[in-house]
């Protein structure tokens, strides 16, 4: 059985699954899931994945860790999966044990808190809430530029590496919600450029489309909204 992903590519974790395996040449059935429509609430889906998030990941796994186990549902087991299945694996570990409680997490609510809840789902947002959100990320992303990036090319020295990935598809989720967070900082301008150099423009864009046009997202339907509710705001505290 080939693998098969469970892609929403408004989501950043599905985004960097997908470059990942796009750029390395991992064949793979690509599997939508709209997780504005919906989709992820779904008893089929659910089969997939019983946590009900996007990405997943089936099939393939004969050799991890067992046949008959559940198709693996998070992003980061899944990276890793294909990096150890597929190509070495860089030595990323340090930066990927920051970014899940940090960069992960203020991304996630500028893109909450400045669109999804405000444009999508109609929840007005107080401004104090949002100045502080944006004030998180920018700590952050100092301490990503100072202490991860310094002078190199890369966040894990002179190659790319699953840190850049998951960096760069972090940070979309902001500029997806009109967050300038390139500007006045040149050395992360400068690694935003090479990493999508070395992506490839073409599968870069690609990648982000769906974010990039997050502010024109059409207010959700009533009905969606009550079943998207609850977990979103499980989600985004
Ligand atoms: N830690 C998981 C997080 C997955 C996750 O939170 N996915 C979100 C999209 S970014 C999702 O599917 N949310 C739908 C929901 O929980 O209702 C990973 O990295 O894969």
């Amino acid at each position: 059985m080939g693998l098969e992903l469970y892609l929403d590519l408004l989501s950043q974790p599905c985004r960097a699954v997908y470059i990942f395996a796009e750029k390395n040449g991992i064949p793979f059935e690509l599997r939508s899931v709209d997780l504005r429509k919906g989709q992820h609430l779904s008893d089929v889906f659910a089969q997939v994945n019983p946590r009900q998030k996007v990405p997943a990941l089936k099939g393939g796994l004969h050799t991890f860790p067992h046949p008959s186990c559940p198709p693996l549902p998070h992003s980061m087991a899944i990276l890793l999966y294909l990096a150890r299945k597929y190509k070495a694996q860089a030595c990323v570990d340090e930066y990927l044990a920051w970014q899940h409680t940090t960069l992960r997490r203020n991304c996630f609510q500028v893109l909450w808190h400045k669109v999804m809840l405000p444009v999508y789902l109609g929840e007005p947002v107080s401004p104090e809430m949002l100045t502080a959100t944006l004030a998180e990320l920018d700590v952050t992303l100092q301490v990503l530029e100072d202490k991860f990036l310094q002078n190199e090319a890369f966040l894990a020295g002179s190659h790319i590496s699953l840190a850049d990935l998951i960096a760069i598809t972090e940070l979309m989720n902001p500029v997806g919600a009109g967050r300038r967070v390139f500007e006045g900082r040149p050395k992360l301008a400068a690694w935003h450029q090479c990493v999508e150099a070395a992506v490839g423009e073409v599968l870069f864009q690609e990648a982000h489309e769906v974010i990039l046009k997050a502010k024109d997202s059409q207010a959700a339907d009533p009905t969606i909204k009550r079943k998207l509710m609850p977990r979103v705001l499980s989600m985004i505290q």
